[in-house]
């Protein structure tokens, strides 16, 4: 399961805003480690709403991420839990969350950054996939970074997928509508048949935001308007990069069955990074 933190152990600092049933906090965790104190920075995910399944789904998700580690995988240190309130208690990652950092990053973010952030992704869906756990909440605003990456100096952007928050599961039916085009058809019209299949389309979508400098797709639409667009079988507006427009559609298949697996969906990235290079310098890629 995962580690039982002391609300005593535990100081809320500034807030950082909020999730669809949390309010976010930085803050710190205080050890005692060979007899000393010593503090660590954490992010505090504290749950609203205190009816059951909603913290049942909660609780899950922290287990869910402290069973299992991977580089790209957020760490959750444990929960916290004092009177009414459910705190999950994670690793601090520096640069919080993609798509924030992405709109105010405005388009000066460089294809290959963009491309290593999402080969990045990829991997850890790999994982996942091998461990036969599907996330279920994947999108740029659950991305974090940990490295900002900086051409110039040669360092590369560090991504860590965080926890899938309450599952759509258990929440009610706007929440599900609100996360189109994020969650994948299948899973709104039966949420518990679905498969690993899922995290594939939520990984076309979050491919779409990150090319799409960090923007929303289908802001604006309302719930029905969102339901439509997958009545109809709609696809997102397509980016120029044809390649890029390939696999985006590919991983967004309103049919599970013909979307990529996560290996497949490495070689194409991998082809894709070297047409990038293709298409700034020619000649480039003849020398690699
Ligand atoms: N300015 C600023 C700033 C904000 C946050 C962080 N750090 C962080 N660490 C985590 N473990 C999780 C998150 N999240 C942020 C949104 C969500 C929704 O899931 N998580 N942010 C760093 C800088």
């Amino acid at each position: 399961q995962f580690q039982m933190i002391r609300h005593e152990d535990l100081r809320l600092e500034e807030s950082l805003g909020r999730g669809s049933f949390t309010r976010i906090f930085k803050g710190s965790k205080t050890d005692i480690r060979e007899g000393e104190r010593q503090n660590t920075d954490v992010l505090l995910k504290v749950l609203d709403g205190s009816y059951k399944n909603c913290w049942e789904s909660f609780f899950e998700a922290a287990s869910l991420m402290s069973q299992i580690s991977h580089k790209h995988l957020l760490l959750v240190y444990g929960i916290s839990v004092h009177r009414s309130e459910n705190i999950m208690v994670q690793e601090f990652v520096k640069y919080g969350a993609l798509d924030l950092f992405l709109r105010k990053k405005q388009g000066s973010v460089p294809v290959s950054w963009k491309l290593d952030v999402a080969k990045q992704l990829a991997c850890v869906l790999n994982f996942l996939e091998e461990k036969k756990i599907v996330h279920g909440n994947i999108s740029a605003k659950n991305l974090l970074l940990a490295r900002e990456g900086d051409s110039s100096i040669g360092t590369s952007p560090f991504i860590k997928l965080s926890d899938p928050g309450i599952s759509v599961a258990v929440t009610g039916r706007d929440v599900a509508l609100d996360r189109i085009p994020w969650v994948a058809p299948e899973v709104l019209e039966a949420p518990e048949t679905w498969g690993m299949e899922c995290d594939k389309w939520s990984f076309g979508t979050t491919l779409w935001e990150i090319f799409n400098g960090g923007k929303a797709p289908l802001q604006g639409l309302d719930p029905q308007q969102k339901l439509m667009f997958y009545e109809n079988h709609e696809q997102l507006p397509s980016p120029k990069w044809t390649e890029l427009a390939d696999l985006i559609g590919r991983c967004m298949e309103y049919d599970p069955a013909l979307r990529p697996s996560s290996r497949g969906i490495i070689r194409q990235l991998n082809s894709l990074i070297t047409s990038d290079y293709e298409l700034l310098d020619p000649g480039l890629s003849a020398h690699a």
